[in-house]
């Protein structure tokens, strides 16, 4: 690969950072894509941009589903990679497509972006993670080659709290973790939101909450709406978060800047 496209979901930046790839990557180009721009805000994604870019990171905010920052990532891929064909040309050789390899953790919209960009459904992409099996190229005009790839997370995730955040947005197969405990996590980090906060959620649910938004609220709210069966109140309460019903939320902000 002569660039290689890094996808993070917008809202959990960190969490969506493989410990691994900079070691991978060494001195390849490189392209930071925070996807799924919409799901956070402005001033979030304001400070998030001077955050990489002080780091030197070139990063592009894009939107996989309606396809805004598509176009600027298939030029920076070009734009990046040009000096491959000059190589070729001072060797005598035909110039060929520049490659751009587009990795990130599962559920980022690592598919959705290609699609968008080629305008043309070429790879798989859904609403879960694990959904792309295999390497996959696909060319972009004449001089482009794109590599989807499987979303990849290391073998075992040491920090808990990055685990969680991707169970809450989606990021890692349902089956490695336990909905309920990640629906009470979230609920806890709702309800010490400003912006929603205990009374906003006992309204939405419409579940009386004694001060305690945990493992009791989800009982009670099963008994409301489910039957009570938990494990529905919890995909409940998860689903909502992941399509915005609170508002849109960063799970991360970058590290405060303290100027030299
Ligand atoms: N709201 C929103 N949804 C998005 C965005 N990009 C992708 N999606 C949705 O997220 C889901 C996952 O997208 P995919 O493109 O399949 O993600 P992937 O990274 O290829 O996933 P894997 O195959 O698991 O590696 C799909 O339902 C997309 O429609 C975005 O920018 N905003």
């Amino acid at each position: 690969m002569d660039v290689v496209i890094e996808v993070r979901d917008a809202r959990i930046p960190m969490s969506t950072s493989h410990p691994q790839m900079d070691l991978w990557l060494g001195n390849r180009k490189r392209i930071l894509v925070l996807n799924r721009e919409d799901m956070i805000s402005t001033a979030d994604r304001n400070a998030w941009a001077a955050f990489f870019v002080r780091q030197g990171l070139k990063v592009v905010f894009s939107n996989g589903q309606l396809g805004m920052g598509t176009m600027k990532l298939g030029r920076l891929a070009k734009s990046l990679a040009a000096n491959v064909n000059v190589k070729r040309r001072a060797k005598g050789l035909l110039p060929r497509p520049v490659r751009a390899g587009i990795v990130g953790y599962p559920n980022v919209g690592k598919s959705s972006l290609i699609n968008r960009l080629l305008k043309r459904r070429m790879c798989p992409a859904a609403p879960r993670p694990g959904v792309t099996r295999e390497l996959k190229w696909v060319r972009f005009g004449k001089d482009l080659e794109l590599l989807d790839s499987p979303g990849i997370i290391p073998m075992r995730l040491t920090d808990q709290a990055a685990a969680i955040k991707l169970a809450i947005c989606d990021d890692i197969g349902e089956r490695s973790y336990d909905v309920t405990d990640v629906a009470t996590i979230l609920l806890q980090m709702l309800v010490r939101l400003p912006a929603i906060g205990p009374e906003a959620l006992s309204k939405r649910y419409r579940v009386d909450a004694d001060s305690y938004f945990g493992k009791t609220f989800l009982d009670k709210l099963s008994l409301q709406l489910f039957n009570g069966d938990v494990d529905q109140a919890s995909f409940r309460v998860l689903n909502d978060f992941r399509k915005g019903k609170f508002g849109w939320i960063s799970l991360e902000r970058p590290p405060k800047y303290v100027a030299q």
